[in-house]
């Protein structure tokens, strides 16, 4: 069976665009997934189904002459975002979409395994399809769960995110840091509801959650090294129920972002106190729940990317890119942290941000995705 075209990736794309899944939900995206793969040459594949992760799906592929074996992972789960693209394939699910381009990302590895499936090569690879790198540290979640032992453990890892900023099918990558780690921030303002009209017998958590929001901006222009940066994004605020009912409780969702551990342990720290501060101004109870440790910053490994470089700076084929650290995260993170190897970009040419209703990335990408890494993991099978 021949690996699949260009045509059938972008079908293939359409379909997994149009349906959409949350983190650890991703059933009808994997069911799909694995039938797909189905379809290829089985002779030298091994799928594997993890009991405890059932979404996530692992192929094995033995190679002719291994002297080592390849890991590429893709992520699969989507973001609470409703679509509006206003694309003929847009999203059936309402109020989720691919809209940090996961539906790109899996059909590059569809393409690319495809490839590996129809032309046995002479490592052993191993791909992952990995859920929830949005939230719910899928990446960690499968490491600790020991699903890369033994034949199952690649020697070294490969992975992409798409990038609207660069052109599409360019490669960007850089040694050493890619992406910063992250820390997920939930945070609990309670005090006491009441009547509108009467705030001296109640305590407001509508005001306290303002107050904490407009202090924390100050922690990165104020308490963090500008030639270091950090992040601090609060993207999710609840509370209260109606114009005249007082909110005794306030809930608040965010993220902070650093390029070492060192940077991020500090942001955490001054979130800490900036809650405790809140709660004795406003008497109230403040729970300030960090969640550290599945988003790692993304180190690449010196001496693989620098190989991985070096293929596609020289590859006449290839548009190569080399990028500064994001400040994005990734849970590929973490298993970097575990097994030696590359994240990189795939250029995918749009307007529109990563996590935007509107993010509509080019497919042209696809196909030179597919040739990109297709080639880099040949090369590095000769050496
Ligand atoms: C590439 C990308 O957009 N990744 C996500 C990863 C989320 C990390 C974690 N759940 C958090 O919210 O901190 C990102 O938001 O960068």
């Amino acid at each position: 069976m021949a690996a699949l075209t260009e045509e059938s990736l972008i079908k293939i794309r359409r379909h997994l665009h149009q349906i959409p899944e949350l983190a650890l939900k991703e059933i009808q995206t994997s069911a799909y997934l694995e039938k797909v793969i189905a379809g290829f040459d089985q002779t030298h594949l091994q799928v594997k189904k993890i009991a405890d992760l059932p979404t996530a799906i692992m192929v094995r592929i033995a190679g002719s002459a291994p002297k080592r074996t390849l890991g590429y992972r893709t992520d699969i789960d989507a973001l609470p975002v409703t679509e509006a693209t206003g694309l003929p394939f847009a999203s059936k699910h309402p109020g989720v979409m691919h809209a940090c381009g996961h539906d790109i990302h899996m059909t590059v590895a569809l393409g690319v395994l495809s490839y590996f499936a129809a032309h046995q090569p002479t490592d052993n690879m191993i791909f992952f399809f990995q859920p929830a790198e949005e939230s719910e540290n899928g990446g960690k979640l499968a490491y600790e769960l020991g699903v890369f032992k033994d034949q199952w453990r690649p020697d070294e890892f490969y992975g992409l995110h798409d990038n609207p900023d660069l052109p599409a099918g360019a490669i960007g990558c850089r040694m050493g840091t890619l992406f910063a780690g992250t820390t997920e921030v939930n945070i609990d303002l309670e005090g006491k509801g009441g009547h509108a009209a009467y705030p001296q017998d109640a305590n407001d958590m509508v005001v306290a959650a303002a107050a904490l929001i407009e202090q924390v901006q100050t922690i990165i222009s104020r308490s963090i090294d500008p030639i270091e940066g950090g992040v601090i994004t609060l993207g999710k605020m609840e509370a209260g129920t109606i114009r005249n009912v007082i909110a005794g409780h306030a809930h608040i969702e965010g993220t902070i972002r650093g390029l070492t551990q060192v940077m991020i342990q500090h942001i955490d720290q001054r979130l800490k106190d900036v809650g405790e501060g809140i709660a004795r101004s406003f008497n109230a109870k403040v729970t300030v729940g960090l969640n550290q440790g599945g988003y790692l910053p993304v180190e690449n490994n010196l001496a693989l990317t620098k190989r991985f470089i070096a293929y596609m700076k020289h590859n006449p084929d290839v548009n190569f890119v080399e990028t500064e650290p994001a400040m994005t995260g990734e849970d590929f993170g973490y298993l970097l942290s575990k097994i030696p190897g590359t994240m990189f970009w795939l250029g995918v040419e749009d307007d529109s941000q990563l996590h935007s209703a509107t993010l509509n990335p080019k497919e042209a990408s696809i196909e030179a995705g597919v040739q990109a890494i297709t080639g880099f993991m040949t090369a590095r099978m000769a050496e």
